[in-house]
């Protein structure tokens, strides 16, 4: 017998494990291409709800195609009264990533076609949750304030409803655009640990709902997405960009992460950041906050300079959520509701070519023993 163990490669950093034609992620050129498309030439041409379907159909739709799914979308955007108990029932305390989680779990069992895994009722669930979620984040955000549910209005866009649903108020035209642009950027970014877990559980073949609700349980890491809310943390902490120096001192020395810093991927910068950035630039100026711009800049500034680690998306869309009016809890709900777009692309992706996903490990326990002799019971 050989004494080679096999080469393990933690975290399965480096290793390819499938094809997709949904995204290309090229650290290279730090570029991110949405079937074919510069992320950031969709993010300055088209809405959110034509890059989902760009992501799900492999094409932009016509404006037949894209009424049509309009049209869908606007029908399915009601908190099913069924789901709002069920949210109902779930303390204030809980985390809203807890909250869209189960409400998820709670429309999939109430899915007519749940256990249909075709391809066509597979893209009919996935565009129904797309429709769904938004709904579900805002009157969370709503109650944990004390208000009453706002129904959706039908005359207004995915991003304008969705914040309308959450604030009452149609917001104006920067702040709904900065919020799209931030929907596009999240809605997909290949073998994320979220999306591979949805990838997982698809290839059990289970079904469409419970792999998004693995995958929201696996978007809510700091790690992963739970970091765009860390970022607001770490600016709460800091207060001011005058503090950011002292700050950084004694959060490194305590080897401490630097939420919405770093990638697995990108070593060289997130392809999506200087888009999300301008979007900021644009929130800040439109509420008058350049502080946040202080901010945002002294932290990435001294940090790079210190440890060469660049911002990811995160970093950027923490403070325009928190600009827009949304408690920072409710920042990674938000990302679920963009990037449930790319799970749900890659659930159907996963089913068409589907293998079961199952690794191999090397064990490293005890070596085999003899369970010890127990004295028979009288
Ligand atoms: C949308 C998204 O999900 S983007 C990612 C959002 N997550 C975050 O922002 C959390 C903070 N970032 C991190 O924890 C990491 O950069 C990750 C998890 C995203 C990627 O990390 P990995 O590829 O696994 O690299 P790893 O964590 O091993 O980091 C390599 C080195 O850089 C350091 N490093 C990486 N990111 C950071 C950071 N944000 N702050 C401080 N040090 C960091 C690590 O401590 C490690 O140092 P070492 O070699 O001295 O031990
Ligand atoms: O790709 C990753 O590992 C994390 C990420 O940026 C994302 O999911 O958007």
């Amino acid at each position: 017998m050989s004494d080679q163990q096999p080469e393990i490669y933690k975290g399965l950093a480096g290793v390819p494990v499938d094809y997709t034609a949904i995204s290309k992620v090229n650290p290279e050129t730090n570029s991110l291409l949405y079937r074919g498309y510069p992320v950031q030439d969709l993010a300055a041409a088209v809405t959110f709800e034509e890059v989902a379907y760009l992501l799900w159909h492999g094409e932009l739709p016509n404006d037949e195609e894209l009424a049509e799914f309009e049209q869908v979308e606007r029908a399915h955007r009601h908190l099913d009264p069924v789901v709002k108990r069920v949210i109902d029932e779930l303390p204030t305390t809980a985390h809203p990533m807890d909250v869209v989680r189960t409400a998820v779990s709670a429309i999939g069992a109430r899915d007519d076609e749940a256990a249909d895994d075709s391809p066509e009722a597979e893209l009919r669930k996935a565009k129904r949750l797309f429709a769904a979620i938004p709904a579900v984040v805002a009157y969370d955000q709503r109650r944990r304030r004390g208000l009453d549910l706002v129904e959706p209005r039908d005359d207004l866009g995915y991003s304008a409803n969705f914040l309308f649903m959450t604030f009452d108020e149609v917001p104006e035209l920067p702040v709904v655009d900065a919020f799209d642009v931030s929907m596009i950027l999240y809605a997909e970014h290949s073998f994320n640990a979220s999306t591979f877990t949805a990838r997982v559980i698809t290839s059990t073949l289970s079904d469409l709902h419970s792999a998004v609700v693995g995958a929201i349980a696996a978007l809510k890491g700091p790690l992963h997405g739970g970091a765009n809310e860390a970022v607001m943390h770490t600016f709460d902490e800091i207060g001011e960009a005058a503090n950011v120096s002292a700050w950084l001192d004694d959060a490194l020395a305590q080897k401490r992460k630097i939420m919405g810093f770093g990638h697995r991927v990108y070593k060289h910068g997130d392809s999506r950041v200087p888009t999300m950035k301008t979007a900021l630039d644009s929130l800040v100026g439109y509420y008058e906050r350049p502080d946040i711009l202080d901010l945002y800049n002294a932290l990435a500034d001294e940090f790079v300079a210190r440890k060469g680690i660049h911002p990811n998306l995160d970093y950027p869309s923490g403070p325009a959520y928190h600009l827009i009016g949304f408690d920072t809890e409710l920042f990674t709900p938000i990302f679920v509701a963009s990037r449930v777009v790319g799970w749900t692309a890659h659930i159907m992706e996963q089913r068409a070519s589907n293998a079961l996903i199952r690794p191999l490990s090397v064990y490293n326990g005890v070596d085999q023993r003899e369970v010890p002799a127990r004295e028979p019971v009288e």
